[in-house]
């Protein structure tokens, strides 16, 4: 847990002092809330003092042992939040600091919202209950063998016999074998899977479907559906938690009233009925989660800079030429201008995020009004920053291991994990090279209906002013000029247009306009990008534009806000100089900018990961440490590594000592 307690000593104390801020209001900011902050602070430390819940062990688990600790996990997170009467909040808080993929993350994170969003009330009614008091165990079988990113190239069917009344569930192929889905394997006794719903002679595309797998009482799989896990996944611990599984059906029936109803149906006589609803709504639990997924990277890479800022403070090398001390690594400039942005990071996809789930409840309520018009909207925002935080973030966690040189190497800093751990999210609920070419292509779209007059809405709207934002100039003569909110926006806004309109007059010259975006892709990957920056960036702005209380947090949420554009700037310099948005002198004062706010940043930087609040047990990482004390943390955990159970290994008298004797009879010759 945090230093503080008898005998510990904050061996990170002096970076604390130097803090211009108060950390205790900067956690509120962080985490949204007074309220936010209690009740994951006493979540944090229920699970921390919880010996069932300790990880230190856990990449050296073998699969076996650590899926069974998994489940004990589950079961006991489960008992304590039954005990304790958790609210939502509480056991959701509860499961994210146990930290351990597992079964219940699709359970509650796809199961249930699937049925929530995609089942009529009458299902909801029967199904929801159960799910809730874990009487059945839920996963998302979408992904197949074959195909994953096209939803539409499903095989698996959904055969309807207006005989029986029964849907029949099929796998034609072995590549329509359903394949990935996290709980699958081995946990999960129910799954919402989709297959194409054929009925009176027609295919009628993927649709969702409640299907027993497991038997409720010895938990064997039912007659005609063919179970198991996919494997070992990369890293060790780390995602081998999760029973990601393979199933197959064969002539399995089912109800029809196991189809999920809410937007289409199958009458008794087998007639296919679509309400009058977007078929995207099908869709909808993939926009939920990726929303979620947002949100999460935040955390992840909040993690891994707690971890690396930390350890940088404390780690020492090298001395001034005239000799002394040696210098904390956090003092290299090379380290901080590595470090800050992925710090500054964390916090914009905080907010983002934050903004993210306010505009998924908005246009929540507008479809439940039956109002679809912000629909679009939602998917490019959710696809496209799930793509942009996820690839940041997993590239930043890797970054964060290196800063902390050969020892975040280790297990036990806790980086190689978050790492293996995290990555697969650039792929799972949408590849986010998929993801961005949807985003290209609505902005595509919304490009050319410019010429119509069409007026662009919500995050596109900075479009309509295209007269303006395609021959503006940016007025910036000086490095603080660089510190102007409005000058940020404009660069950003003018950079994302032009590149948008370049790239579909480009794509306007193709003999086609399948062709054109088809040979455009990797330039739309980059229109993507820069659109979906622009919203960070604009968020983060708008964020600190707000009341903000507490002495000097307004003012350090500023200074990572321009720290964060800023970088941006610098990294794509290309963009902004080839779309003319600012010359090649601004690119260097935005530079010389950022190296000042790089100075500012650092007395303040392990205030700003404090203000994280994690607890040591959900770092984990011997690193990232409150107290700093690292050394002697390493030296303990090196000898807890089963290698080390005895000094001579298993091994040395089949393969060691044979041909060390036999050097010792050789050099006696
Ligand atoms: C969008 C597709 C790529 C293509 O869709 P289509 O084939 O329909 O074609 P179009 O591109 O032409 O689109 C038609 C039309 O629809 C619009 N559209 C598309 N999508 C949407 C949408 N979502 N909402 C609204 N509108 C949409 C599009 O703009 C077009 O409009 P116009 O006609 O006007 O132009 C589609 O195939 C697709 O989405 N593919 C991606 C597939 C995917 O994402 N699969 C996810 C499978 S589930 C999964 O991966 C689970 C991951 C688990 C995540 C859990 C997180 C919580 C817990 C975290 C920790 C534990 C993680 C555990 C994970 C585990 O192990 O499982
Ligand atoms: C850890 C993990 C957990 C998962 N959990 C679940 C789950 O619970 N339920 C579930 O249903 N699924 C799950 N999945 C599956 C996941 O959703 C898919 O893997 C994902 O949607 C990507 O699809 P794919 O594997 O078919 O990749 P592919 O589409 O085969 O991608 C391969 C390559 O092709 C490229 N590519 C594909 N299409 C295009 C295109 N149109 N244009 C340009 N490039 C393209 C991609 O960018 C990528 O580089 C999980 C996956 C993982 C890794």
């Amino acid at each position: 847990m945090e230093a503080g307690g008898a005998g510990e000593v904050d061996h990170l104390a002096g970076e604390r002092a130097t803090a211009q801020f108060d950390v205790d209001h900067m956690k509120v900011a962080w985490a949204g809330s007074r309220h936010a902050v209690d009740v994951a602070d006493r979540m944090a430390r229920l699970v921390a003092s919880d010996p069932v819940f300790r990880k230190d062990n856990r990449t050296m688990l073998p699969r076996k042992e650590l899926f069974k600790d998994t489940l004990r996990k589950a079961a006991h997170a489960w008992k304590r939040i039954v005990e304790l009467r958790l609210t939502e909040e509480e056991a959701n808080l509860l499961r994210l600091y146990v930290d351990q993929p597992g079964y219940v993350d699709l359970h509650w994170g796809m199961f249930v919202p699937a049925i929530k969003g995609q089942g009529t009330e009458e299902q909801q009614k029967k199904w929801l209950p159960l799910a809730y008091k874990f009487q059945i165990i839920g996963c998302y079988a979408q992904t197949e063998l074959g195909h994953g990113s096209n939803v539409q190239g499903l095989e698996t069917t959904a055969t309807f016999d207006p005989k029986t009344d029964e849907f029949v569930m099929h796998s034609p192929t072995l590549t329509s074998s359903k394949w990935w889905p996290g709980g699958l394997g081995k946990a999960s006794t129910h799954a919402v899977v989709y297959a194409r719903l054929i009925t009176e002679g027609k295919d009628y595309g993927i649709h969702g479907f409640i299907v027993q797998l497991r038997s409720l009482e010895d938990h064997s799989p039912l007659p005609g559906v063919t179970l198991g896990d996919i494997g070992g996944k990369f890293g060790s611990g780390a995602y081998n938690s999760m029973d990601n599984g393979v199933l197959r059906f064969d002539h399995v029936r089912i109800p029809r009233d196991q189809m999920l109803m809410r937007l289409s149906q199958v009458t008794k006589e087998g007639k296919y009925v679509h309400s009058n609803v977007p078929k995207q709504l099908l869709y909808g639990t993939m926009v939920f989660v990726r929303q979620t997924i947002v949100a999460d990277a935040s955390k992840a890479l909040s993690r891994a800079t707690c971890i690396a800022v930390r350890y940088s403070a404390m780690r020492k090398q090298f001395g001034p030429q005239t000799g002394g001390p040696e210098t904390q690594v956090l003092n290299y400039k090379t380290q901080q201008s590595r470090l800050f942005p992925l710090l500054a990071s964390a916090y914009a996809f905080r907010f983002v995020g934050e903004w993210l789930k306010w505009l998924y409840t908005d246009v929540t309520h507008k479809l439940e009004a039956k109002d679809f018009s912000t629909l679009q909207e939602a998917h490019a925002c959710t696809a496209g920053l799930k793509a942009v935080t996820t690839s940041a973030t997993a590239d930043g966690i890797e970054e964060c291991r290196k800063l902390c040189g050969g020892h975040g190497y280790l297990n036990s800093s806790g980086l190689p994990e978050l790492f293996a751990t995290y990555v697969p999210a650039c792929t799972y609920e949408g590849d986010n090279v998929v993801l961005l070419l949807q985003v290209a292509r609505i902005l595509m779209k919304t490009v050319s209906q410019l010429a119509s007059g069409k007026q662009p809405v919500g995050t596109m709207a900075y479009m309509g002013n295209v007269q303006y934002l395609m021959q503006c100039k940016c007025g910036v003569n000086t490095a603080e000029d660089w510190l102007s909110p409005a000058a940020i926006r404009e660069v950003f806004e003018a950079r994302a247009l032009r590149m948008a309109v370049n790239c579909a007059q480009n794509i306007n010259r193709a003999p086609s306009q399948e062709e054109g975006l088809y040979e455009l892709s990797p330039d739309l990957l980059e229109v993507a990008v820069a659109h979906i920056q622009l919203i960070i960036v604009t968020k983060f702005i708008e964020k600190v534009e707000q009341d903000i209380p507490g002495e000097g947090v307004k003012e350090q949420l500023r200074n990572l806000c321009n720290v964060y554009a800023l970088y941006l700037v610098h990294k794509h310099l290309g963009d902004f100089l080839s779309t003319g948005c600012m010359t090649a002198r601004q690119g260097a004062l935005a530079n010389q900018q950022l190296g000042k706010l790089y100075a500012q940043l650092r007395p303040n930087a392990v205030a700003l990961v404090d203000a994280f609040n994690y607890t040591d047990h959900y770092l984990g990482s011997v690193l990232g440490r409150y107290d700093g004390n690292v050394y002697p943390a390493l030296y303990d955990e090196a000898w807890k590594d089963p290698l080390n159970d005895s000094p001579v290994p298993d091994g040395y008298r089949e393969h060691l000592r044979p041909l060390l004797k036999q050097q010792l009879k050789l050099s006696r010759l």
